[in-house]
């Protein structure tokens, strides 16, 4: 049987810490959930802002289409409006968020009520037969009004622990109002498994219409819980992508829908969705200026990663031994990860592209190498293309394509600024001088820099550039820097891994010493020596 996905990305997902949609993202994001097969996509709370009531105006016109201009209409998905129940003591047709709710032409309507008498009697502070009044009468308009009506019943669990008779009644009232459907909200995130599956039995018989769950995550149980209520009968679980949302967030629909579709044997989304949800995640990330999180379940970056020695030898020989799916059939890969935990195993998957056979004696040897570089703080499975070279290094085949002869960095910054107050200081002066070998020349050129690390990339580039042209299509795109050893103060060794970028690939390098300027040097010179290697074809 089909389960119904509802996202609230757009929503829930927006009242999380730090999240801020623009409205071309939400617009964007529909699109993208709309191809997956989501079935309905909580676009926003019109009420609340311009931007969420401009949402609805726009989804009528249609989303954007991902891959070339224009638009077009929702082909799976069905746009939902969120609102609460009317404000006391005022007609449902009077109330200004339910008229939004009609305003925005939304096919589906969810209006969020109070199941919980403290919060009936404490927060709102009105009388527990009004709440059930305001329940009865909002739903019962909107239906007037020709809309598909989901009722989340607002602390479900908590309300029903707290006094089972109200909690059942607010239901009730929801039913003969004419909802659709009763969505079960953990809205604390407070609740186990357990509390959600004997909640949902204890009230079933009181549901005569198709329910739902809506998760929070305050005990990382949210996607455990929306799994049990589908157990226990839930027809559509609302979430999030990547589970952002209020507090801790929502269940995040990436994981529910994978378990569903693969473990559940449960049918979801459209044709092909599953193999999408590796994408969306990162997509939502990207739009959403957050950092993907690698042990995101299904398709964060590191799950399926191997590192452990004895793990990689038996996925060698039989992938699924350390695997519970075929990360492919999320969208995500298989990666082999090298360190000092490795075993040859690391070592022969990671080196099949230069065809070294399996020369046990070669791979120990390169291991060898690679344990001794991490004790001095290296680390390889961050710095994949400095890894390359090593291997490079060890079968004879690197020819150093340039000699570093000298280089000198400068940071120049005199008094100017700090006597007028309120002045801000100039930024310092960087030059850096870098004299090179390339062949039969030698280079000697002068860069400058934002910092010593820009102005040293900016002189090398320079000096190799007429003898590799190809090098002006290179950019350093991420430099992170970390102390590794900091109980030895300014002794202390550092490691810079620099990410580089061309037209075609990405590539990460490393560099080690107790200085960060030398550190630099070797990550940017790595960088180097891989994007000539992998451009005259010598890293296969
Ligand atoms: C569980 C959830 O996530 S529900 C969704 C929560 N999301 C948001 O709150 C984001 C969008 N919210 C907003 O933009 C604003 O809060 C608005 C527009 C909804 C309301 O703004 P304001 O009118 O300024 O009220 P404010 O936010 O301070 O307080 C909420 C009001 O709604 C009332 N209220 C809360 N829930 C309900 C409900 N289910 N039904 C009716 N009234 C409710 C409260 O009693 C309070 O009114 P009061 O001060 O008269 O008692
Ligand atoms: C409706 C909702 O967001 C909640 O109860 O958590």
């Amino acid at each position: 049987m089909r389960i119904q996905l509802y996202d609230t990305t757009l929503r829930d997902g927006s009242q999380g810490e730090g999240v801020n949609f623009s409205l071309q993202d939400k617009l964007l994001i529909t699109s993208m959930l709309d191809e997956l097969g989501f079935d309905f996509i909580e676009g926003g709370f019109p009420a609340s802002n311009e931007k969420d009531s401009e949402y609805f105006q726009r989804v009528a016109e249609g989303v954007p289409e991902l891959h070339g201009g224009g638009t077009r209409p929702l082909a799976n998905a069905k746009v939902v409006a969120f609102g609460m129940t009317r404000r006391k003591g005022i007609a449902a047709s009077e109330d200004q968020g339910l008229q939004a709710l009609v305003k925005s032409k939304a096919p589906v309507c969810t209006v969020v009520g109070k199941t919980w008498d403290l919060h009936v009697t404490e927060v709102l502070r009105v009388s527990l037969e009004e709440n059930l009044a305001m329940i009865r009468d909002s739903i019962a308009y909107l239906k007037s009004e020709g809309r598909t009506v989901f009722y989340d019943a607002e602390h479900f669990f908590d309300g029903y622990q707290a006094n089972p008779d109200y909690a059942t009644k607010t239901i009730r009232a929801a039913i003969e109002g004419g909802v659709d459907m009763v969505i079960f909200c953990d809205t604390n995130g407070g609740s186990l498994p357990e509390k959600i599956a004997a909640t949902i039995d204890s009230i079933r018989p009181h549901v005569t219409v198709p329910f739902g769950i809506h998760c929070h995550n305050d005990c990382e149980v949210a996607v455990a819980n929306s799994l049990k209520a589908v157990d226990s009968g839930a027809v559509q679980v609302q979430g999030t992508i990547n589970g952002i949302g209020e507090r801790c967030g929502n269940a995040d629909l990436v994981s529910v829908a994978a378990n569903l579709a693969l473990k559940k044997g449960r049918q979801v989304l459209a044709e092909g969705g599953v193999g999408r949800l590796t994408e969306i995640s990162r997509y939502v990330y990207e739009l959403a200026n957050m950092n993907f999180r690698n042990g995101q379940p299904f398709v964060g970056r590191s799950a399926f990663a191997h590192k452990g020695g004895m793990h990689v030898h038996a996925v060698n020989r039989i992938a699924h031994s350390y695997e519970h799916i075929d990360p492919a059939v999320v969208g995500n890969e298989r990666r082999i990860l090298v360190s000092e935990l490795s075993g040859r195993s690391n070592i022969m998957a990671k080196t099949t592209k230069f065809n070294l056979g399996d020369d046990n004696a070669l791979m120990k040897r390169i291991l060898d190498r690679v344990v001794e570089l991490e004790a001095e703080g290296y680390q390889f499975e961050a710095a994949e293309a400095s890894f390359d070279l090593l291997v490079k290094k060890e079968i004879g085949q690197y020819e150093p394509k340039f000699r570093r002869l000298h280089y000198h960095v400068v940071v120049q910054m005199d008094a100017s600024g700090l006597d007028s107050p309120g002045a801000r200081p100039a930024l310092p002066m960087t030059q850096a001088t870098v004299k090179v070998q390339v062949g039969n020349r030698i280079e000697l050129v002068a860069g400058e820099g934002d910092g010593p690390v820009n102005a040293l990339d900016n002189a090398l580039r320079k000096a190799l550039v007429p003898a590799y042209p190809q090098l002006s299509t290179m950019r350093l795109v991420d430099y992170k820097v970390r102390v590794i050893n900091s109980t030895e103060g300014t002794a202390a060794k550092v490691r810079v891994v620099i990410e580089s970028a061309d037209d075609q690939d990405v590539w990460s390098t490393i560099g080690v010493s107790e200085n960060v300027i030398e550190a630099s040097w070797q990550a940017l010179a790595d960088a180097i020596d891989y994007k000539l290697l992998k451009d005259n074809g010598q890293l296969t």
